[in-house]
C-alpha cells in the first residue's frame, strides 16, 4: 500500500487501496500474432483518489482498466477489487463484483435509447435487485444538474447531459470504484470540464474513488495523481498534476 501524499494535495482519509493489480501481464493472441498489452504491472487505485491513466496509443491502458474492473481475464499475475481476487471467480462472480462494486463512465455514453434519464440512472440498481436510497439518489441528480430532465430519454439531452446520465448512473449505487474510459472524448470542451468537475467533486465531496483512461492532459490535470504507461508497462508517475506537468512527461516519452 502507497502511503504517499504530494504537499500540494489536501489532507484525506489514510491511503487505502480500492483495487489494483500485482504483476499483471496481459498477453493476446500466439506465436507471431502475439502482443504483450501488460507487462508485470503492479498499481494501486486508493480509495478516494482520482487516477488517470495516460500513455500512447497501444500503451495498455484499456487493457489496465478492463483488467482491473473484471471485464478481461488477465494472463499472470493478479487483478483485485477491495480484497477480491477476481481470478479466483468464475463469470457469474465476477458479473456479481462488478454489478455490485464497479460503476463504469463510457466515452459513448452507453445509456438505453427507450428508458428515461431516470430509468437510466436506477437501471443497474433495478438489475441487482436493489432499491436506491431516494436521498442519495435526489443529490447525485442535484449534484449532475439533471433534476429538470429526468423524464427525458437520451435522443432528447445534448452530449453532457447524456454522459451526465451516465455519470449519475455510477454514482447512484455508491460503488467501491468507478472506471471512466474517455469519458469527454464525444463531449466539446465546456461540457467536458463540467463532466470532470463532477467527477472531480465526487471524489473530494463524496469520496468516491475514480480511475479515468485519458489521452487529454487537461483531463488529467483533475486527477489526483497521474500514471503514465508505454508499452505495457509503468513509466512515470505524478502527483497533483497540472495540464503542463503532465505535458512535459508526455513530451519526455514522445507520446
Ligand atoms: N482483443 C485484443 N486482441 C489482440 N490485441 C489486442 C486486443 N486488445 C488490445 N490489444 C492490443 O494490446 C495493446 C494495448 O491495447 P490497449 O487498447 O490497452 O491500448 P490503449 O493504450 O488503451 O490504446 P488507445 O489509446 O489507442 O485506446 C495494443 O497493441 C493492442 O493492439
Amino acid at each position: 500500500m502507497s502511503t504517499q501524499t504530494a504537499a500540494s494535495v489536501p489532507a484525506r482519509p489514510p491511503a487505502v487501496s480500492a483495487a489494483g493489480a500485482t504483476a499483471l501481464s496481459k498477453v493476446y493472441g500466439e506465436g507471431e500474432a502475439q502482443v504483450v498489452a501488460l507487462d508485470s504491472v503492479s498499481v494501486e487505485f486508493e480509495r478516494a483518489r482520482f487516477t488517470a491513466i495516460m500513455g500512447p496509443s497501444g500503451s495498455g491502458k484499456s487493457t489496465l482498466m478492463h483488467c482491473v474492473a473484471g471485464l478481461d481475464s488477465v494472463s499472470a499475475g493478479s487483478a483485485r477489487i477491495g480484497d477480491i481476487e477476481l481470478s479466483a471467480l468464475n463469470d457469474r462472480q465476477l458479473t456479481r463484483v462488478r454489478r455490485e462494486r464497479v460503476g463504469f463512465v463510457f466515452q459513448a455514453f452507453n445509456l438505453l435509447p427507450t428508458l428515461t434519464a431516470l430509468e437510466n440512472i436506477t437501471l443497474p440498481m433495478a438489475i441487482a435487485g436493489r432499491e436506491p436510497d431516494r436521498r442519495w439518489l435526489d443529490t447525485v441528480v442535484a449534484k449532475v444538474g439533471l433534476s429538470e430532465r429526468l423524464g427525458h430519454r437520451p435522443a432528447q439531452l445534448s452530449g453532457g447531459q447524456q454522459q451526465r446520465v451516465a455519470v449519475a448512473r455510477a454514482l447512484v449505487s455508491s460503488p467501491e470504484i468507478i472506471f471512466a474510459d474517455e469519458p469527454t472524448g464525444n463531449l466539446d470542451s465546456r461540457a467536458g470540464s463540467e463532466i470532470l468537475a463532477f467527477l472531480r467533486d465526487s471524489v473530494r465531496e463524496l469520496g468516491q474513488t475514480v480511475v479515468m483512461v485519458t489521452h487529454d492532459p487537461v483531463a488529467a490535470s483533475y486527477a489526483d495523481r497521474v500514471i503514465f504507461l508505454a508499452d505495457g508497462r509503468i513509466t512515470d508517475e505524478l502527483l497533483a498534476p497540472t495540464a503542463e506537468s503532465v505535458l512535459d512527461v508526455m513530451r519526455r516519452f514522445g507520446s
